[in-house]
């Protein structure tokens, strides 16, 4: 049987964390939100109230909806506070050591009967269950980003989950409104495996100077029909991110064919993270983004 959900906590809130908050308190879950810094957490709340007024002015939400979703939403600095959720969904930053630590300092707080999720990109979902007390009740949530404006999350079980808490998944993501994918736990799942080493590929281009940023993403948009260039969507994602996925996918498959590419690192050792810190392979700095090569 299926486990009832109403509350949900995430932990990290970045800007996947955030949008996970976000179309939670919109489909009617209550949601406390960790985070390690409380600034954080502030900043996610802040985020989420104005995306949420952005969709209430396009009239995609109505603005009692959003101040009852907001409602919904709680600040959580200490994890003990989530010892009453139904769900925790972790959506830290993408190392395998950090989501590791997080679970085991879950492990005597949540209930027996919560189900832990993980929004990792690309790890495996029963390594981290192995961390929990419970690797049943573990599964893999992944959601694609803006969360508010994407229609699909990939469901991905470890070795050990049960039907109970596939069950559970899949009505939560219908809950959201949001297609699911069931996806095997392979490197990078299904999404990944296909879009990160085409991003890869975009960065050796410019790396080989094939192309300019500017080029590689006109290419890609206009010739592909791609909403956004392979660069641009690096950046979005995040450049930390874009390499420890293409990492997990080099060194689970074992082929150079997934090694990533050596401007990228330079770009993450430089601290060049993509939109989220104000530089990548775009200037976020002035008005408009700026190639940067
Ligand atoms: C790395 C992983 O593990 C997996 C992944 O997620 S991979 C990344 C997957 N995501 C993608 O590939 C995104 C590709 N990009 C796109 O689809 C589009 O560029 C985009 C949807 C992000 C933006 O679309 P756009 O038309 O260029 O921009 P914009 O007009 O600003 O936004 C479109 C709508 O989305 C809304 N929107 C965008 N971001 C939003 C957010 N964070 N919250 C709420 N709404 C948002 C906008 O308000 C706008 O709504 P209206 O139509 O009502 O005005
Ligand atoms: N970006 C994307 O497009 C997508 C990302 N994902 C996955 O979602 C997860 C989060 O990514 P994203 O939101 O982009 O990353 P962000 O860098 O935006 O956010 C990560 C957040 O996790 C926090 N954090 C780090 N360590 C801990 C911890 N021990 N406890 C609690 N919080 C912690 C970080 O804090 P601080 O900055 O202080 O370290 C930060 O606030 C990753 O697993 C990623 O692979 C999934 C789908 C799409």
């Amino acid at each position: 049987m299926a486990h009832q959900i109403q509350t949900i906590g995430i932990i990290g809130s970045g800007q996947m964390g955030s949008g996970i908050a976000h179309v939670c308190s919109l489909a009617g879950f209550d949601v406390l939100v960790n985070d390690v810094s409380e600034d954080r957490i502030k900043s996610s709340l802040a985020t989420i109230s104005g995306n949420m007024a952005r969709q209430a002015a396009s009239e995609k939400i109505t603005e009692s909806d959003r101040n009852a979703a907001l409602d919904r939403i709680a600040a959580a600095p200490d994890m003990d506070a989530l010892a009453g959720c139904d769900l925790v969904i972790e959506s830290a930053t993408e190392e395998e050591a950090v989501k590791r630590e997080i679970f085991a300092n879950l492990k005597p707080i949540v209930k027996p009967s919560a189900i832990l999720a993980s929004n990792t990109s690309s790890l495996s979902i029963t390594r981290l269950a192995a961390e929990t007390t419970s690797p049943e009740h573990f599964i893999g949530i992944h959601f694609m980003n803006p969360v508010p404006v994407m229609e699909l999350v990939e469901v991905i079980r470890g070795i050990a989950t049960n039907q109970a808490t596939f069950d559970s998944a899949r009505e939560f993501v219908a809950r959201l409104g949001k297609t699911i994918v069931v996806a095997e736990d392979f490197p990078g799942f299904i999404v990944n495996r296909i879009l990160l080493p085409m991003i890869n590929e975009a960065i050796y281009t410019l790396h080989e100077g094939v192309g300019t940023v500017d080029a590689i993403d006109t290419a890609m948009r206009l010739g592909a029909h791609h909403p956004m260039g392979p660069l641009q969507l690096a950046d979005f994602i995040g450049l930390d991110t874009c390499l420890s996925i293409m990492q997990v996918l080099y060194e689970g498959l074992a082929d150079s064919k997934y090694r990533p590419c050596p401007l990228l690192v330079k770009y993450v050792e430089a601290g060049w993270l993509g939109r989220k810190a104000g530089r990548g392979f775009y200037d976020y700095s002035g008005e408009t983004p700026i190639p940067t090569r």
